[in-house]
């Protein structure tokens, strides 16, 4: 393969996510999410925006599929908001939920667009948090039945189910950090936390592979990172190989080994958190054979050790390359590291995704109505080049999701971070074209990265 062709059969897509663009938070029996809770709650989000009304996606879903059809995508990755069709997160379901995912999943079936549905992206439903959230094993059981039910209803439709959306972020951003819903700072109950999100992972897959005739092919996505020493101290390469065993390999490990990296549970073992062993029938069910692996690539870390830091002895530092508005260094070369390592340590021939890869930058409105990004196409053009020479090296990548199709909510940083290719105008709901967007319809056309 020349470099920068991709395979035929490539499947190019945007991804977004339900909390991010549909708004509409108390519409036709959506019950609260814990994003509807945190955002709502003073100084955890930039100037106290919220999701309550996002891109409207809810009521313009017609029109963004149109988008995506003039952007000639193959394919849709999107997450279903588990309160629409659980309002308490169990137990009477709620069918107006489900017809909005079943219009959706129409519309873009009549496009020839696929739809990659995301079962969970961070909208946990208040009512499950009331009960002690992921945090509690009983959540991994009823995440389980919300699947099931969407199986059920949705399989036929559905040719990519994807269980959990970074399970690292849910824990530690959600449980330890606080920055992201629920906002705890308890390591215990992200420790907890992550292992219950591996679990209900597991209980969905079971639930796929038992529940008879099954369609699709179900993954799950992790966001991972190259972690690097910023200086060629030994203690510094060591706080690296800490937070790559964090980042990375708490996740990777279990899903296809079938335990947590030892040394990282000798380390917090060593810091007075002895994590409970898991059940070993636990641990069999986790690293059970999945279809693909979704992978969310941004950049790297950079890290330094710090003694005086309480969990992990190190710090991220900032990297001297060129950066996003989200402050993260533009490291293209990473994502083909990235590719290989799990290629050969964990992921083997089994197809990988890329769910996620994108850019923000201070978008605005020219002059001449257009929105001129030329960064964020070089960003995409030198990742998608990544991609294809770890193509070219036998990774076997079947897909790209460009994060996003449109400006959202970007969590704590509410509307203040642009990462779409289609600029939103948040007080009219206009849709605007980037350039970025009309390079990518071109690499799509041309299956190939493209000046
Ligand atoms: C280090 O970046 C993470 O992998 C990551 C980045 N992102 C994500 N995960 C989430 O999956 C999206 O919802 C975010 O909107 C998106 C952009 O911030």
């Amino acid at each position: 393969m020349t470099e920068g062709r991709f395979p035929e059969g490539f499947l190019w897509g945007v991804a977004t996510a339900a909390y991010q663009i549909e708004g509409a938070v108390a519409e036709d029996g959506r019950g609260e999410s814990i994003w509807d809770r945190f955002s709502h709650t003073p100084g955890k989000v930039y100037q106290g925006h919220t999701g309550d009304v996002a891109c409207d996606h809810y009521h313009r879903y017609r029109a963004d599929v149109e988008e995506m059809a003039r952007l000639g995508v193959g394919a849709y990755r999107f997450s279903v908001a588990w309160p629409r069709i659980f309002p308490q997160g169990r137990g009477q379901a709620n069918p107006k939920g489900l017809d909005f995912y079943r219009r959706l999943i129409d519309a873009l079936r009549e496009r020839g667009i696929v739809p990659v549905v995301t079962l969970y992206h961070w909208d946990l439903p208040q009512a499950l948090q009331e009960r002690g959230g992921w945090a509690h094993r009983d959540t991994a059981y009823r995440f389980a039945d919300y699947a099931a039910y969407l199986f059920d209803r949705l399989d036929e439709a559905v040719p990519y189910w994807i269980t959990q959306n970074e399970p690292f972020v849910v824990a530690i951003l959600g449980h330890v950090t606080g920055e992201h819903a629920p906002g705890l700072q308890d390591p215990m109950a992200g420790f907890r936390a992550a292992h219950h999100l591996l679990l209900s992972h597991a209980l969905a897959l079971q639930a796929y592979r038992e529940g008879g005739r099954r369609h699709g092919r179900i993954g799950i996505t992790l966001n991972l990172s190259p972690v690097e020493p910023a200086g060629d101290d030994p203690e510094d390469e060591a706080a690296a190989r800490r937070l790559d065993g964090l980042l990375n390999r708490w996740f990777l490990d279990p899903l296809f080994r079938g335990a947590y990296p030892s040394d990282m549970v000798a380390h917090f073992a060593g810091l007075g958190l002895p994590l409970p062993e898991p059940p070993q029938e636990e641990m069999r069910a986790i690293a059970a054979p999945i279809d693909f692996l979704g992978v969310n690539y941004y950049s790297r870390q950079l890290v330094r050790h710090e003694p005086g830091e309480p969990l992990m002895a190190m710090r991220q530092v900032e990297g001297p390359l060129p950066k996003t508005a989200m402050g993260w260094e533009v490291y293209p070369e990473g994502l083909r590291r990235l590719l290989e390592r799990l290629r050969h340590e964990y992921t083997g021939e089994l197809p990988i995704l890329i769910t996620e890869n994108g850019a923000a930058f201070d978008d605005a409105v020219s002059p001449d109505g257009a929105v001129h990004d030329p960064a964020r196409v070089a960003y995409l053009r030198d990742h998608l080049l990544a991609v294809s020479r770890a193509i070219d090296d036998g990774v076997p990548v079947r897909g790209y999701f460009l994060w996003s199709l449109m400006d959202n909510f970007e969590w704590a940083h509410g509307y203040s971070k642009r990462f779409g290719v289609l600029y939103v105008d948040f007080d009219t709901q206009a849709r605007i074209w980037k350039d970025s967007a009309h390079w990518y319809r071109r690499v799509i056309e041309a299956n190939a990265v493209v000046d």
